[in-house]
């Protein structure tokens, strides 16, 4: 990502939105670890309240951590020409500003990857192409890792919410045809920009995340914003030892809105580069996705109509980031019910 003199770069970068940095930090953000006898309740909790928490003891060696870090900042410090080499993103791949393809701009680059076994050969001819072998090797070995923990995650969920077989989510992480991705994002410092404006860039607008279940690790510098019940936004704290995890729209859907997919956005440093790295556990893409009738209270009806995981997604790509998604699916949409 090339930043260039002050006036270039505004105009250069009039399409990005800005936002007052007026977020609190926020103390309240659950922590769960992982090694708790009680994990599974407080991750109900945390999800039911606010589709996020952050995990500790979480198993995932610091070591591939910091080697896919490396090789990140590695490759995103690389000229603009040759990480250009590795995009547009189709929407895997390398990509600069442009988030999705319906308009969305933010202040970050990223690599979009694809972590289904029987698509990642491909790879090798497009992002990892021109680069070393230890950049796919050390995205290898951290995804591995994280999935890993990711099962477990929603193992615990199924657990905490009596949802029978207790695999009943972790199966579709673990089938060779889960339509997962893995993403870096790196969001450069940009002081002039933000010195001149009096603002902060947002770098990631507000969304919620498709998938299952999302799975976030940042170095130490803040950005990251979730928004609350009552519709503020507050800052979670960054923590580069932690995990994030966001609870996605299709898990929502398939615990009939009891959990919540979190509204979240991350706002540029001025002074700092973020870089973070996040895998998107999502389904198969024929898979239904329906409320587990061994949640479903009595008579209780979804609040969702039917859909495969395609049918969103083929959906979601087609909207602007910060749409919300799921309005299309609902049995009464917000607007019905306003009587509109
Ligand atoms: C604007 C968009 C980018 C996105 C696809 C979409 O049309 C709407 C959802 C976006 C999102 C958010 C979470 C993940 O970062 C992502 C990879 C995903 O699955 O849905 C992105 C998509 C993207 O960047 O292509
Ligand atoms: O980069 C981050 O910290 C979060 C980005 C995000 O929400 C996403 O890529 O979906
Ligand atoms: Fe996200």
């Amino acid at each position: 990502m090339v930043v260039h003199s002050q006036s270039a770069a505004l105009d250069h970068c009039s399409l990005i939105k800005t936002c007052k940095p007026t977020a609190t930090v926020f103390n309240g953000i659950p922590v769960v670890n992982l090694g708790d006898p009680q994990a599974k309740t407080l991750i109900v909790k945390a999800c039911e309240e606010f589709g996020f928490f952050k995990l500790v003891n979480h198993g995932v060696p610091m070591e591939f951590i910091s080697e896919l870090e490396t090789e990140a900042l590695r490759f995103f410090n690389l000229p603009q020409s040759d990480k250009d080499k590795a995009g547009p993103p189709d929407p895997f791949g390398y990509g600069c500003k442009m988030i999705g393809s319906n308009g969305d701009v933010g202040w970050v680059e990223y690599l979009l990857l694809n972590t289904n076994p029987q698509i990642t050969s491909h790879q090798t001819h497009t992002v990892f192409r021109e680069n070393p072998e230890s950049f796919r090797s050390a995205v290898n070995d951290y995804v591995q890792a994280v999935k890993r923990m990711a099962f477990e995650v929603v193992e615990l969920v199924a657990d905490g919410l009596r949802i029978e077989p207790r695999d009943a989510l972790s199966r579709l992480l673990r089938d060779d045809k889960s339509d997962s991705c893995f993403r870096l994002n790196h969001y450069p410092p940009c002081p002039e920009l933000q010195a001149l404006s009096g603002r902060n860039l947002i770098g990631f607008g507000e969304h919620t995340d498709p998938q299952i279940i999302s799975v976030l690790r940042s170095n130490n510098t803040s950005g990251l914003q979730i928004c609350l019940k009552d519709k503020t936004w507050v800052s979670a704290p960054p923590d580069q030892t932690s995990f994030f995890i966001n609870v996605g729209d299709a898990l929502q859907v398939m615990t009939n809105g009891r959990l919540r997919s979190v509204r979240h956005r991350v706002l540029a440093d001025p002074k700092n580069s973020r870089l973070s790295m996040i895998y998107f556990g999502g389904p198969p893409l024929s898979e239904k996705i329906v409320p587990f009738p061994s949640l479903m209270a009595k008579g209780e009806e979804s609040l969702y109509k039917e859909f495969t995981w395609w049918e969103y997604k083929t959906s979601a790509y087609k909207s602007r980031l910060a749409d919300y998604r799921l309005g299309l699916f609902e049995k009464r949409s917000a607007s019905a019910v306003a009587g509109l």
